[in-house]
């Protein structure tokens, strides 16, 4: 997979580099590309915004400046990237949207900031490449790196051979509809806090009815949304994990 990144710090994007994304890169699971929009822009100044249209707050993202940065790093290959536009105003990303976006070939992040992108960036991209504007959760950012970032680390993690135990991704918090349970290691009283005896029984069937049912109990506590997305044959089963 190939990933570029355009924004005006391309510094915030060091982590990149590091651990699991770095190790990724030096066994070129990906290759990634981050460019700085002030090298599109052609005024002494190295302007990327301006006021907005119909005033209000903040300062918008020219146009000209991303659409040269987008002709040119979108460019070079027989298919073209998808486009990905971090925004509060955008599609909640899940992880399904990770799932779908780790069978892409090449990803393309815009990070704006101010107040946002001119939309006509958006819409002129969508001519020749898809388009997504997504949001990573309900608070607000002052910028589209951290979101970048989180969603390039989310889908990197499920490419073959970058996750040290691919089960783990197997048995992600949401990838069976429910969150996960709580895990344990040794030793096996601490602080007078033991380890759930069942995890040490050796009985993985009861193990995992255990682990199923700790799943359910912490999804209804905590995220009672995720139960009404369940089928009844995916509760009925958690059910009689009891
Ligand atoms: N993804 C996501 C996401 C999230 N979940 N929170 N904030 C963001 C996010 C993403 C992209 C930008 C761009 Cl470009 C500018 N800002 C600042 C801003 C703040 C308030 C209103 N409008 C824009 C961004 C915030």
């Amino acid at each position: 997979m190939r990933i570029d990144v355009i924004t005006i710090f391309p510094d915030y994007m060091a982590p990149l580099r590091e651990a699991l994304l770095g190790k990724a890169i030096e066994r070129e699971r990906i290759s990634v590309g981050v460019h700085d929009l002030r090298g599109w822009t052609h005024d002494v100044h190295r302007a990327v915004d301006d006021s907005p249209y119909g005033g209000g707050p903040g300062m918008v993202m020219k146009p000209q400046v991303w659409g040269e940065a987008l002709d040119e790093v979108c460019a070079g290959s027989d298919s073209p990237p998808r486009l990905v536009v971090p925004t509060p105003a955008g599609s909640p990303f899940t992880q399904q949207t990770a799932v779908r976006w780790s069978e892409e070939p090449w990803l393309v992040f815009a990070c704006g900031r101010y107040e946002g992108i001119d939309q006509r960036v958006m819409d002129d991209a969508a001519r020749r490449m898809p388009v997504e504007e997504v949001s990573i959760g309900d608070y607000v950012l002052v910028g589209g790196e951290v979101a970048a970032l989180t969603m390039i680390e989310s889908v990197v993690r499920l490419l073959p051979g970058v996750l040290g135990n691919p089960a783990s991704a197997e048995q992600d918090s949401f990838s069976d509809g429910l969150l996960e349970g709580p895990c344990y290691t040794r030793p096996e009283a601490w602080r007078d806090l033991p380890v759930p005896d069942v995890l040490r029984s050796g009985n993985h069937a009861a193990i995992d009815r255990w682990r199923r049912y700790q799943a359910l109990e912490r999804t209804w506590q905590r995220r009672p949304d995720l139960l009404e997305a369940l089928s009844d044959d995916e509760l009925d089963r958690a059910d009689r994990a009891r």
